[in-house]
Order: C-alpha cells, then structure tokens, then sequence
C-alpha cells in the first residue's frame, strides 16, 4: 500500500481526550454537560449511531438522557418534546436523529431546536454564523474531516479540493470549511458532466455520496488525499465507502477507511459540541 491511512479511530481518540478534559474544568465549575439524543422509529442503522454516540458521552464524561420514540409519533409530539427539552436548563445539546419518518417535516424540527442547543450544526442561524465565518458550533461531520486533514499532517491552503455531494449536513458545510482553511473549492453532485476529469485535478477528495465506487482509481491523481464519508453495504453486506479503497490506496497520498476513518470523527465532534454548547448556556463563551 502506497498511501499514508488515515486512522480517524486514533485521532478522534486524541479529540475525545480533551473533551474529557474540557468536561472535567467544566464539572469543577459545578456544570455537567448533557447531551439528548433523540430517536424516532426503530432504524437498526439509526439505533448502532445512537449507541455509539451515549457511549461516547460515557467514556468522555458528559451525561446524556434518550428519548426513543415510535415510528408513528407525530410532528407535533416530537415538536413538544424538543420545547420541554429546549427549556430544560440541565440539558445543553439536542440531537434528533435523522432522517425522521414521512409524517414529520425535518426542517420544521431543525428550525424548533433552541440555536445555542444545536450541537449538529443544523438550525439557520448556526448554518449562517458558520458562513460568515463567527463563532458558535461547527458541525460535526464537516469539522471532524478538517481535524483528520489537519491532524495527520497535511495542510489544506492553496489545495484544489473537491467535495463530491451537497447535501446540507457534509458536502455543503465541508465545502465551506475548506474554503475557510483557503482550500480552492470544486462542489459537484449528481448533475456534474466531467467528475472523473474534475477529481483527477484534486489535491483532496471529499466523497459524501452514499454510493459505492463513486471515485475509483483512474480518477484520482497520484499523491492526493482521499476524505471518504460514504457509508455503504457492498454485496457481501460488508460496511464500505464510497471510494474503491484497494485500487485508490495504492495512487492517493492519503486515505481514509471506512469504517475508521470519518465516522468516528462525527462523534468526537459531537463531544467538543456538547461542551461547547454547555459553555455558551452558562456565559462561558
Ligand atoms: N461518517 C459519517 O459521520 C457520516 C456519513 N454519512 C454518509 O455519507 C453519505 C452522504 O450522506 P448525505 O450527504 O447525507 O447524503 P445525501 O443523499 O443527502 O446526498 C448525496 C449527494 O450525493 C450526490 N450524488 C448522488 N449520486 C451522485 C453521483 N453519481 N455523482 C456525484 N454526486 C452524486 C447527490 O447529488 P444531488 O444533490 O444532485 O442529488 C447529493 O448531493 C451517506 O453514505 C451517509 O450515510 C453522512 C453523514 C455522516
Ligand atoms: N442529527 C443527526 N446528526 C448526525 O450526526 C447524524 C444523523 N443525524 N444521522 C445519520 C448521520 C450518520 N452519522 C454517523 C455517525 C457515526 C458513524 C460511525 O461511528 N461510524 C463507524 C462505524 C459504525 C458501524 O459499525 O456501523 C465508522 O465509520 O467507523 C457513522 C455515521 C451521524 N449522522
């Protein structure tokens, strides 16, 4: 294997470590930072997140309560319960789980979580203060690639990156961060022509598709820097991305696996969130 591999499990470690330590200062201040998670219907993919993310919680000390709800549950209970827990002083971030069943409007829910609770990163006001470049959350998913850049010793200024997706929880929020570390920013998505051509002119590729083999090897130029966030089943049922990573690896400079590399990073994130929403409640930030 030529490219150096990316491990988001030891990085999102070394994350996790200071968010121990960040909610340690912030318990000796006689705050514990508390994280609700809530789930509506009974996904098997949605329930091993929510999981990962209270234990997560547990091993970096922040307290989390869930809220698991049926799949019939209506929008307007799901609205009320996130009012209780926006007015619930010891609860500093929401997280609803998504996607959330037809019956519910997922904007309508993102709009009702309290902005200072919004450890996603979702809520307008958060997805404006992250455009103009203020202060607040950063969404998990999109910062926690920044960190694995960063953190294996690569630096995104003046590279030509290209983000494959746009959807508003990665591939548009990771654009707008790589363009903030001064990365030259290609987005491109279903209606792009040339995405072979377009990628083989990248220094990173950032693949947030959900489609298997979405970049192979003959796309990708010798040396680059491989983010892949896809999570997909191939047809042996095994967990992949949406990079073809035993052709890739052997062209890219770097790479991430899946699983191990940008999943982990999300929840990590998640954790620095936790606290950092639990300062801003309590004037600490
Ligand atoms: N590891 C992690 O922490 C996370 C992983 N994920 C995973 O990342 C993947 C993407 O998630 P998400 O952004 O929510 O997905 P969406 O389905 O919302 O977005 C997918 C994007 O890919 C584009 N697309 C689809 N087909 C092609 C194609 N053939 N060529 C180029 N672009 C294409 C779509 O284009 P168009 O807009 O034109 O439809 C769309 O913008 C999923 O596998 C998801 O499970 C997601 C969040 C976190
Ligand atoms: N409100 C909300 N916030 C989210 O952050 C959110 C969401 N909804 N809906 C779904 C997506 C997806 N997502 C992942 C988180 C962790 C892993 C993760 O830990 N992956 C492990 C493997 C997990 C496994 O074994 O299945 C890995 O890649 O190594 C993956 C995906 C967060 N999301």
């Amino acid at each position: 294997m030529k490219a150096q591999l990316i491990d988001g499990k030891r990085i999102s470690a070394e994350i996790k470590a200071e968010a121990a330590e960040e909610a340690a200062a912030l318990k000796a201040k006689g705050i514990t930072p508390c994280l609700a998670v809530v789930l509506v219907g009974d996904d098997s993919a949605s329930q091993v997140y929510v999981n990962n993310k209270k234990k997560a919680c547990e091993a970096v000390g922040i307290r989390s309560v869930s809220h698991v709800l049926s799949g019939e549950t209506t929008e307007e209970a799901l609205l009320e319960l996130i009012a209780k827990l926006n007015a619930d002083k010891d609860i500093h971030g929401i997280l609803v789980q998504m996607p959330v069943p037809k019956q519910i409007d997922e904007r309508k829910v993102i709009l009702a979580i309290d902005p200072k609770k919004d450890v996603d990163c979702f809520h307008p006001v958060n997805v404006g203060n992250l455009h103009t470049g203020g202060e607040g959350f950063l969404p998990c998913t999109p910062a926690g690639i920044i960190e694995l850049i960063k953190r294996s010793g690569h630096s995104i200024e003046g590279k030509q990156c290209v983000v494959i997706g746009r959807s508003n929880i990665v591939g548009k929020p990771v654009a707008m961060l790589l363009m903030q570390e001064n990365g030259t920013v290609t987005i491109c998505h279903s209606k792009t022509r040339n995405l072979a051509e377009i990628c083989r002119g990248a220094d990173i590729i950032v693949s947030a598709v959900g489609k298997v083999n979405t970049v192979t090897a003959d796309m990708v130029k010798e040396g680059a820097i491989l983010i892949d966030v896809g999570m997909n089943r191939n047809e042996a049922g095994k967990l992949c991305g949406d990079v073809d990573f035993e052709n890739v690896k052997e062209i890219a400079g770097a790479i991430t696996p899946v699983p191990g590399g940008v999943g982990p990073m999300t929840i990590a994130m998640l954790m620095k969130n936790c606290n950092t929403a639990a300062k801003i409640q309590n004037g600490l930030e």
